[in-house]
């Protein structure tokens, strides 16, 4: 069953086709990734995907509940309450707020009161706060950062300022989360442990996930099906194991093994 699909989406900056004439298709549940050379179209593909940029041309149509809705222009805060989620490839955390507030902060659009219980501080108010700060931690132990909870987010480490990104996203319950670069700057214990991660929160959250990496052992450890853009086109399609011998992928990224 398709959860998003992407028709003859284009971006031009200029006369530079960031994202020229792409289609996608992404099932439910499903783990995919998204490979290509530096500047191939890969975040600008997400922000279109995310509302952050509005496409020249084509349509984002996502299939939820079974309703079709055409997310193009829809602006982020909307596409976010859709279900769709987004890490950056540039940390994006409140760095002088605790670990436990950062997820707090990304839940607060679910705060399931209405805004005169939240103001008044009735009873309601501290409830669902306490389950909002128990689901939290939840998140937070399964990330290992339970621990670190009254820890300011600019004195993690880097690994763990990016799985504190990770819970963020998930925090706002999506159907759809999109990793731009998990894995990067992690050493390669950091980037196996989160491999295993993001195969257990896809199987325990009943995600799809669309992957942006450059560490090509973890997109062909974790990924079901990959496409491979370069300037700006998807050039291929398919398992692992196809892309991996597929002659143009090779030749995109300089000749060199996958
Ligand atoms: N806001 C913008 N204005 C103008 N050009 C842009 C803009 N954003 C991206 N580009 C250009 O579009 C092309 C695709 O960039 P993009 O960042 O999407 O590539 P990428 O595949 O994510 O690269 P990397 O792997 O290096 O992150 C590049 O040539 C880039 O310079």
């Amino acid at each position: 069953m398709s959860l998003l699909k992407i028709n003859n989406l284009t971006k031009n900056f200029g006369g530079l086709a960031a994202v020229s004439n792409v289609n996608l298709e992404l099932g439910k549940n499903e783990l995919v990734g998204l490979i290509g050379p530096n500047g191939a179209g890969k975040t600008t593909l997400f922000n279109l995907l995310t509302g952050v940029y509005e496409p020249s041309e084509g349509d984002v149509l996502f299939y939820n509940e079974g309703k079709k809705e055409r997310l193009n222009g829809m602006k982020p805060f909307k596409v976010a309450n859709k279900g769709l989620s987004r890490t950056f490839q540039n940390i994006r955390l409140f760095k002088d707020l605790t670990v436990l507030d950062n997820v707090l902060i990304a839940m607060n659009g679910k705060q399931p009161v209405g805004v005169l219980t939240g103001i008044l501080r009735l009873p309601n108010f501290y409830k669902s706060e306490k389950k909002m700060t128990e689901k939290a931690l939840d998140l937070l132990a399964i990330f290992d950062l339970k621990e670190k909870e009254t820890s300011l987010a600019k004195n993690l480490s880097y690994g763990e300022q990016r799985r504190l990104e990770i819970v963020r996203a998930l925090a706002t319950e999506p159907k759809l989360l999109f990793l731009d670069e998990p894995a990067a700057g992690m050493n390669p214990q950091e980037t196996a442990e989160l491999t295993e991660l993001i195969k257990k929160i896809q199987r325990e959250f009943d995600l799809t996930i669309l992957l942006i990496e450059h560490d090509m052992s973890l997109v062909m450890d974790v990924c079901e099906r990959i496409y491979v853009l370069e300037y700006g086109q998807m050039i291929a399609e398919g398992k692992p194991e196809e892309i991996k011998t597929n002659k143009r992928v090779i030749k995109a990224y300089l000749g060199g093994d996958l």
